[in-house]
């Protein structure tokens, strides 16, 4: 073999000579490969090149002709987590066992309950999570669908995802369709909830979000909680607050409820669709209130329609089991709606009035609602109001409830002295209440006080002019024009009844306003308390001796039409002295003697309620120790006038002083000239 200096001299021979001949050039190329060739190093190497390449070429090609066959005979699809369409596969697949055989697992653990699959479980039904095999990454399988086609499933889990992809063996693409459109119907009619997931699907599902500010919220809430619908879920907040929204586990001695955990997703089944809920945590408002949640809820529909099926079926179902409640709505501290409580209802029947006046009310509101028609035919303003007024403790308020179970209606109910409620809010709450709805506006006596909380007569001073009266602060925000105003606006004339305790029921349209008010009427401005505005006026009394009767009726039933009311197992008393069962004879003689012995007018139902539920069981204890119960009364009645009447005369004399040390400045500031005394306040007058 030639050496590299004669190569080189060759290569400088052929340049000089490369006129002459190619001939030359080439039989020295031929010369060189033959001397290379010798060389047995070069000559394996050159092979190995030759055939390498060749192998390589068959390869590239072999590959392009399965892949030109496969496109004849595959159809490939892939399935990207995230997607509706993955969870439908995958949850097909794993319902038909497809990684039985697979070798490459990852073990985790699940409750086998809530698998697909439970064959990748060691199950245990102790009660105790269990070992199961979950698919990882894997090599494909093969998967004879239906006994007729093949497909290879494989799985691939990258960053963005796990991802799964199918390769059916057929030339026909329906196969994949059947194949996708099956996997799609098992997913939505699977009893099997599906995992929940963290994927947006928005654009291909519908999302509800029900705002604790808004009536839906409680709909909602109250809906999902019901037994049925949460079955599924397997995470909960445990309650034991009987006013929180759950179910009861009744089985527990101690009563909890379950309420749905907050910032947690749960898909549940409603109907025949899936949906995924998830409960948005709110936050305290300061009193203890939790406002500003939310309920989100994506429905595995693309139908408008089923969300509003939803609405509505949360809508009748909150309806239905508020018919043994009442449900009263109460404001945050920010002017707005927050979450409602329940009482239960309190029969109608049970109201202790004078005769009469609780079928005028109840007769009065039920026309009322029934005639928006008439009023919108007579081009009157469809509402009315009631004035609900007295004494404390006479039932105003217990005639509100009473009537909002009656009628079936929940309670708005707004304090004009709360925090955050003014014009603008009173306005924008009332405006938020829903068209059939009882709105029941409180303390309008603090909001718009006129006088001295009492109304004796005034102190007078030694010179007998009479001392000013202390002047109380408004504790409301809310203004006299601002209260007539909104009662007045259009918000006001869709049906509501409006009560005020002081005590006002205002009707307007469907809804009942009533403002409340203890005792005096004649301290309400008289433009909120006009024809128009207030309608039906009550006056709420302390006990006649007709109500002494039906009191002792109610709470020791006697009369034949009570006994039938409260069924066999009330009625029954026994003598404390003979021990023998009380006639009804026997208890009408003792309702009698009872309400003689008190004298009408004097003591409020809640008082008399306050002594009789301590002898609840012995209506002939509280016949005899009624003469007991009015001296107490009466002896802590004068000593409640002294202690009043001396913290009204300690106030008198503080401003008399305060009056006389201000005149002494203003004089010694205009004249130099030091005013005379007023002189002490004598006994008598205000007079100490
Ligand atoms: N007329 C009544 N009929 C039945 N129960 C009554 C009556 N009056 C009072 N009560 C009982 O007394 C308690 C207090 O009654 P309620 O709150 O209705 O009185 P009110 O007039 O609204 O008092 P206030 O003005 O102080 O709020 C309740 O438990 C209620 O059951």
């Amino acid at each position: 073999m030639p050496g590299p200096g004669a190569v080189i001299r060759g290569l400088r021979h052929l340049k000089i000579q490369s006129g002459r001949s190619w001939k030359e050039f080439i039989k020295f190329l031929l010369l060189l490969v033959k001397r290379m060739l010798g060389n047995p190093q070069v000559a394996e190497l050159l092979r190995f090149i030759f055939l390498g390449t060749i192998v390589e070429t068959g390869r590239v090609v072999g590959a392009k002709m399965v892949s030109t066959v496969n496109s004849f005979f595959l159809v490939k699809a892939s399935f990207k987590q995230g997607e509706l369409s993955y969870e439908w596969v995958s949850a097909y697949i794993d319902h038909h066992k497809v990684w039985n055989q697979s070798r490459t697992f990852r073990v985790v653990a699940r409750n086998p309950e809530t698998m697909a699959n439970r064959d990748l479980a060691i199950a245990v039904a102790d009660g105790y999570p269990s070992a199961v095999y979950e698919p990882s990454a894997s090599e494909p399988e093969l998967f004879h669908w239906k006994g007729r086609h093949w497909i290879t499933i494989s799985k691939e889990e990258k960053e963005g995802g796990t991802s799964l992809t199918l390769q059916v063996w057929s030339r026909d693409r329906s196969v994949l369709d059947d194949f996708v459109q099956e996997a799609r119907t098992f997913y939505r009619t699977s009893p099997q909830a599906p995992p929940k997931q963290d994927f947006d699907y928005s654009q291909s599902l519908i999302v509800g979000h029900f705002n604790q500010a808004d009536f839906s919220y409680d709909w909602v809430l109250d809906y999902l909680q019901s037994e049925n619908i949460m079955a599924d879920a397997n995470e909960f907040t445990i309650s034991t607050k009987q006013t929180d929204a759950g179910w009861n586990r009744e089985d527990a001695k101690q009563p909890v409820r379950y309420v749905p955990s907050t910032n947690t997703k749960q898909r549940l089944r409603w109907r025949e669709h899936w949906m995924q809920v998830e409960f948005v945590i709110g936050y305290e408002d300061g009193n203890g209130r939790t406002t500003g949640g939310s309920i989100n809820i994506m429905l595995h529909s693309c139908d408008k329609a089923v969300l509003g099926q939803f609405i509505e079926a949360a809508r009748v179902h909150y309806t239905n089991a508020s018919i043994s409640r009442v449900t009263v709505h109460l404001t945050d501290n920010y002017g707005s709606w927050a979450r409602a409580v329940t009482k239960n209802r309190r029969a109608f029947s049970t109201l202790i009035l004078p005769n009469g006046i609780k079928e005028l009310i109840l007769a009065d509101a039920k026309e009322f609602l029934a005639s928006e028609e008439w009023y919108t035919f007579a081009g009157v303003p469809h509402r009315r109001g009631y004035l609900l007024y007295g004494e404390p403790g006479t039932g105003k308020s217990s005639t509100i409830h009473a009537l909002a179970g009656e009628l079936g209606l929940e309670i708005y109910f707004i304090s004009l002295a709360a925090p955050g409620i003014d014009d603008y809010t009173l306005g924008r709450l009332i405006r938020d209440t829903p068209s059939r709805c009882i709105l029941l506006i409180e303390d309008i006596d603090c909001a718009f006080p006129s006088r001295e909380e009492d109304d004796d007569e005034p102190l007078l001073d030694s010179k007998g002019n009479p001392i000013p009266k202390e002047p109380i602060p408004p504790r409301s925000q809310v203004t006299l024009a601002g209260l007539l105003n909104v009662l007045d606006s259009v918000a006001s004339e869709e049906g509501r009844l409006t009560f005020a305790t002081a005590c006002i029921p205002y009707i307007l349209s469907s809804r009942v306003l009533i403002l409340r008010q203890t005792n005096h009427i004649e301290q309400l401005d008289p433009a909120l308390i006009r024809p128009g505005r207030m309608d039906l006026k009550i006056q709420y009394g302390l006990a006649t001796a007709e109500q002494l009767e039906q009191m002792f009726d109610r709470f020791y039933p006697y009369d034949q039409e009570s006994l039938a009311e409260f069924g066999p197992s009330i009625g029954c008393y026994f003598s404390q002295t003979t021990g023998e069962r009380l006639s009804s004879a026997g208890l009408a003689g003792l309702a009698k003697e009872f309400t003689e012995a008190i004298p009408p007018a004097r003591y409020s139902i809640a008082q008399l309620q306050g002594y009789l539920l301590s002898r609840k069981n012995d209506p002939e204890g509280a016949v005899a120790g009624i003469g007991v119960w009015i001296a107490e009364q009466e002896k802590e009645k004068r000593e409640m006038d002294e202690l009043k009447q001396k913290r009204r005369k300690e106030a008198a004399l503080r401003r008399a002083a305060e009056a006389a040390a201000e005149r002494e400045v203003v004089a010694v500031v205009a004249n130099g000239v030091k005013p005379e005394a007023d002189g002490p306040i004598e006994n008598g007058t205000v007079q100490e």
